[in-house]
């Protein structure tokens, strides 16, 4: 009877209720459960600051979330403090075992997290399947790094010698966005523990329900208690973990403006920031471009996640000749996106996260028609004949034409399931026009000429850049941006400099040549 909905009447969401709870009853007795974690266990936190949190999917209420304050906040880092103790003096393949063991749980139960992140989120649970797989293989990629941290041997004058040492940090702060709440909590949290850090992970307040199953699981594998511990909350959470002084590191993922106040914070005690920032990314196809790839590749920079990806190409640059073709081509397929619930195999696009945030992609469609942009498809409210579904999010996936750069939906990240397209004729101007943002998370081109490709990649003004397809990332690839898109990558062995710092020792092998 809690599951309220965030509209409709209680009369229609009591017989919702009921039709959901037969389906997935499983889920509900789960999602009860408390969803902070710290010192082993699940905890609960401040019941009288505790706000619901909506399925996307229905409107309904789905769970409870009770914040974390000052006190639970510094249990939970006095957990990963101790947890550091032992953790950090375990050797890499120690500490690989135990990833592996986590990642193995992982993968088998796959479906069921998957299915609460699509609950929570509002994606589709093909895609969601994937997330969770991206999570497993981050861990597993940073299980097999964790043996291989290494220093350097320098020979000096007298047979004196140097070495460095790649040391942990210490505890170190995850911050999570609400886009993809598992897979974030283990680009995090797998480098970090890999090289012997622990962790106090805060997810979105929005979608609160996957990554303590992750902490869960490390438990469960053998790790220590308080290695990963989750803080539920939202700001004020989110400032008093970046603000402890036993946090020694702040990893976030999330929008511009709150990068610059987590880097404003972590100033404070000078502790080092790795930043996942928005993007405005261009994607670029040129007349030579394979067009039938080039309008899947448009397709999945734009609707994956119902469009609510960081890395999006939402400004795609076609070339005047072949736009026509393009456009038909694209609007065609975005018009068969299946919409609608996202459990089901056939539905391509879910809920989007919010019913705040679905109204903000729609007043950005709004905006772009005043702005004289034309809606080639999509772009409105879209209502799900399934009457459980009826207080969900839905909208219909948009294709906007005639975009000119000045355009506010060319400009600003909408983060919703809207493409910009714009004409293009030369390759110096695109190259300018793409790269004429503040932001650089990722870009794409699309031609057949490998001369061409390289020399545009070069040129473009991304940290993630993809040659004939788009959102591609494997874990064994450092993904991050340029600009204002971000400080620091994940994933890739590169990552590991990021969770670690260097000791150099120097060692005397003969008399100290004193000068007093
Ligand atoms: N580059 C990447 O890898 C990546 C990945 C996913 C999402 N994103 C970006 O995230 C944004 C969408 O996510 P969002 O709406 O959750 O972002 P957001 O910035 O609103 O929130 C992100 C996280 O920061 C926390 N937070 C908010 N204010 C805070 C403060 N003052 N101090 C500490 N923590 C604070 C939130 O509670 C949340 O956990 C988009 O801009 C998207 O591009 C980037
Ligand atoms: C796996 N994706 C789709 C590239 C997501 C990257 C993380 C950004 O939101």
């Amino acid at each position: 009877a809690e599951r309220l909905c965030d509209e409709a009447p209680p009369l229609l969401h009591r017989t919702q209720l009921y039709t959901r709870l037969k389906s997935s009853i499983i889920l509900f007795l789960m999602i009860t459960e408390p969803l902070n974690f710290w010192a082993g266990k699940r905890r609960e936190g401040q019941k009288d600051n505790k706000e619901p949190v909506y399925e996307p999917s229905t409107g309904l209420v789905l769970c409870h979330l009770e914040p974390c304050g000052a006190a639970e906040v510094d249990q939970a880092v006095r957990a990963a403090k101790s947890a550091f103790g032992h953790w950090s003096r375990m050797s890499g393949m120690e500490r690989a075992r135990i990833m592996i063991e986590a990642a193995h749980m992982i993968e088998s139960r796959r479906e069921e997290i998957a299915r609460l992140e699509v609950v929570n989120n509002g994606k589709s649970i093909t895609e969601a399947r994937l997330d969770v797989d991206s999570a497993r293989l981050c861990i597993e990629y940073y299980a097999g790094l964790s043996s291989t941290m290494a220093g350097q041997h320098v020979q000096l004058p007298g047979g004196s010698f140097a070495y460095t040492r790649r040391e942990p940090l210490g505890v170190c702060a995850g911050i999570g966005a609400w886009n993809y709440p598992f897979q974030i909590a283990a680009w995090k949290s797998a480098p970090a523990l890999a090289c012997g850090n622990s962790m106090v992970f805060k997810p979105s307040p929005v979608t609160p329900v996957t990554a303590v199953m992750l902490a869960e699981i490390f438990t469960q594998a053998g790790a220590p208690d308080g290695l990963l511990n989750v803080v539920q909350g939202g700001q004020e959470t989110g400032r008093l973990l970046c603000h402890h002084p036993d946090v020694a590191k702040v990893s976030f993922t999330g929008s511009v403006p709150t990068g610059q106040k987590i880097m404003e914070m972590a100033s404070k005690g000078v502790k080092p920031v790795t930043l996942e920032l928005g993007g405005k990314s261009p994607l670029l196809i040129f007349q030579d471009s394979d067009l039938e790839n080039a309008v899947k590749g448009a397709l999945m920079a734009n609707f994956l996640s119902q469009g609510q990806v960081c890395s999006n190409g939402t400004r795609v640059f076609v070339h005047k000749d072949i736009l026509p073709e393009f456009l038909r081509e694209v609007v065609a397929r975005t018009k068969a996106i299946e919409i609608g619930d996202p459990l089901l195999e056939s539905t391509r696009m879910g809920a989007l996260v919010s019913r705040p945030h679905l109204s903000k992609v729609l007043a950005f469609v709004e905006q772009a028609k005043r702005e004289g942009a034309t809606v080639l498809c999509g772009g409105e409210p879209y209502v799900p004949s399934d009457p459980k579904l009826r207080g969900g999010y839905y909208m219909t996936p948009c294709v906007l034409g005639d975009c000119r750069d000045e355009m506010t939906c060319v400009k600003e990240e909408i983060f919703g399931p809207v493409m910009s397209v714009l004409s293009f004729e030369t390759e110096e101007e695109v190259l300018r026009r793409a790269n004429d943002t503040t932001m650089g998370l990722a870009a794409g081109v699309f031609t057949r000429d490998v001369r061409r490709a390289h020399r545009v990649v070069e040129q473009l003004k991304a940290g993630s850049c993809f040659i004939n397809n788009y959102n591609v990332t494997p874990v064994e690839v450092p993904f991050g941006g340029f600009k204002m898109s971000g400080i620091g990558r994940e994933n890739g062995q590169v990552t590991i400099e990021y969770y670690s710092q260097l000791k150099t020792v120097f060692v005397e092998m003969g008399d100290v040549d004193s000068l007093f």
